[in-house]
């Protein structure tokens, strides 16, 4: 069985097409940038043992026009890896926002699309681009069965007192506002990982995934307890062009004292806020060559994203009861070793003992990144949310079928 797999992030765009369920990739995408300057094509494909991999530079003003292009990519001779989009069986696609109606991994039918619609204003930075690929691979791969996995999946395994918000319970009952948790594909998928690796279904971990979006989890024997995240993909750690945790009353201010139009506030936190307000740039690699360079505004910025991030592993760890491993994943996790190092600093109270020589080390692979004596692991696993994806739609069918 072929699936295909489309992950669209917030600034970027994944897809893998599998041949399912020997888990073979025919061919890994990633188009980052996705609304900057000098948007950056990968497209690798494997054919007969075999890899040959195209790199692009061009401006993607947004989601269509990457998906325009893998499209092309997929299709055109040279790059192609398939002649007959009737090849295709399944399309994975992942959701962000499933609201309280989606806990599950679901075929999509037009019902379920006029859901993940009225989600948008709750993910206004994903489900948009969720839809359109949608759209885009009913139209293209009309034959297939096309599935969504939903980012707040994982997080259905929280206890109330995680999920709930000291507000009147009837905003939790009648209008759904609660602690929704996203990425989960993302925190499944490693922290299965963890398991694996650690030989032990009990651990308690600490899964971090910075991306572009950035999240932690605190997971106990494989099911999530918490998670950063909240309402919407808003909340928790500082992210590329996310504030995080803000007082509600900021938003009170803006709006009462400064006059601000409740459009432009939302717009303002989820789209000019996080690194991107902080120093101008919301891709970390540009913000650690400004921190290299002595710009003050990208040093207080590392200093507050990972101080963010250290709260939470003192108040997971306090949830937990401990702490057997840390997880660095996604983007900058798996890439930015002066992350890691800022966020291991002063952790010693909770065995946490990075190695220098260690974390410097890259790699696409899953590696350990403490000392040898230190109590608690710290690992650095690469994500693969889009196989995770494949994964959940072969049990999806095999369930229906
Ligand atoms: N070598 C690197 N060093 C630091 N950050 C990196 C590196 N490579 C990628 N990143 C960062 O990863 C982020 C994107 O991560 P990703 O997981 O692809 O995001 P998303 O899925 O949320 O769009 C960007 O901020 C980018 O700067
Ligand atoms: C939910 C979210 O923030 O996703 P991403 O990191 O892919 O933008
Ligand atoms: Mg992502």
């Amino acid at each position: 069985m072929n699936i295909f797999v489309i992950n669209a992030g917030s600034s970027s765009l994944k897809y893998q097409l599998f041949k399912m369920p020997a888990e073979q990739p025919i061919c890994v995408g990633l188009i980052e940038r996705i609304g900057l300057s000098g948007s950056i094509i990968n497209h690798k494909v494997f054919t007969g043992g075999q890899e040959k991999t195209v790199r692009e530079e061009l401006d993607l003003p947004d989601h269509q026009a990457a998906l325009q292009e893998v499209v092309k990519l997929l299709t055109e001779a040279g790059t192609g890896v398939i002649q007959d989009p009737g090849e295709i069986d399944v399309v994975g696609h992942r959701v962000v926002h499933g609201g309280e109606r989606f806990s599950d991994t679901t075929v999509i039918t037009p019902a379920v699309k006029e859901q993940i619609k009225m989600l948008f204003h709750l993910a206004p930075l994903h489900n948009p681009g969720n839809f359109q690929g949608i759209e885009v691979a009913e139209n293209l791969f009309h034959k297939a069965t096309q599935v969504a996995v939903f980012d707040t999946a994982f997080h259905q395994t929280m206890p109330e007192k995680a999920y709930r918000y000291a507000i009147p319970a009837s905003f939790y009952t009648q209008d759904g506002v609660r602690v929704y948790g996203f990425h989960g594909t993302s925190h499944k998928y490693v922290a299965a990982k963890v398991g694996e690796y650690l030989d032990n279904p009990e651990a308690k971990v600490i899964t971090i995934h910075l991306g572009n979006g950035c999240s932690m989890a605190a997971v106990k024997a494989g099911k999530c307890i918490d998670t950063s995240m909240g309402f919407t993909p808003l909340d928790g750690l500082i992210m590329g062009t996310r504030s995080g945790a803000i007082d509600a009353s900021v938003v009170f201010y803006l709006a009462s004292k400064l006059g601000m139009p409740m459009e432009q506030i939302d717009n303002l936190l989820n789209k000019k806020s996080g690194m991107l307000g902080l120093t101008g740039s919301s891709d970390m690699r540009e913000v650690q060559k400004a921190r290299a360079a002595g710009d003050p505004d990208a040093i207080l910025a590392y200093e507050m994203y990972a101080y963010r991030i250290q709260k939470y592993i003192g108040s997971y760890a306090a949830a937990l009861n401990g702490v057997d491993a840390l997880v660095f994943t996604a983007g900058v996790g798996e890439n930015d070793a002066l992350t890691r190092e800022l966020v291991c600093q002063n952790m010693e109270y909770l065995g946490v003992h990075l190695d220098q020589t260690r974390n410097a080390v890259r790699n696409g692979s899953l590696r350990e990144i403490n000392t040898p004596e230190s109590p608690a692991k710290v690992l650095v696993i690469p994500t693969n949310e889009e196989l995770e994806i494949a994964n959940q739609c072969c049990q999806l069918l095999a369930e229906v079928r």
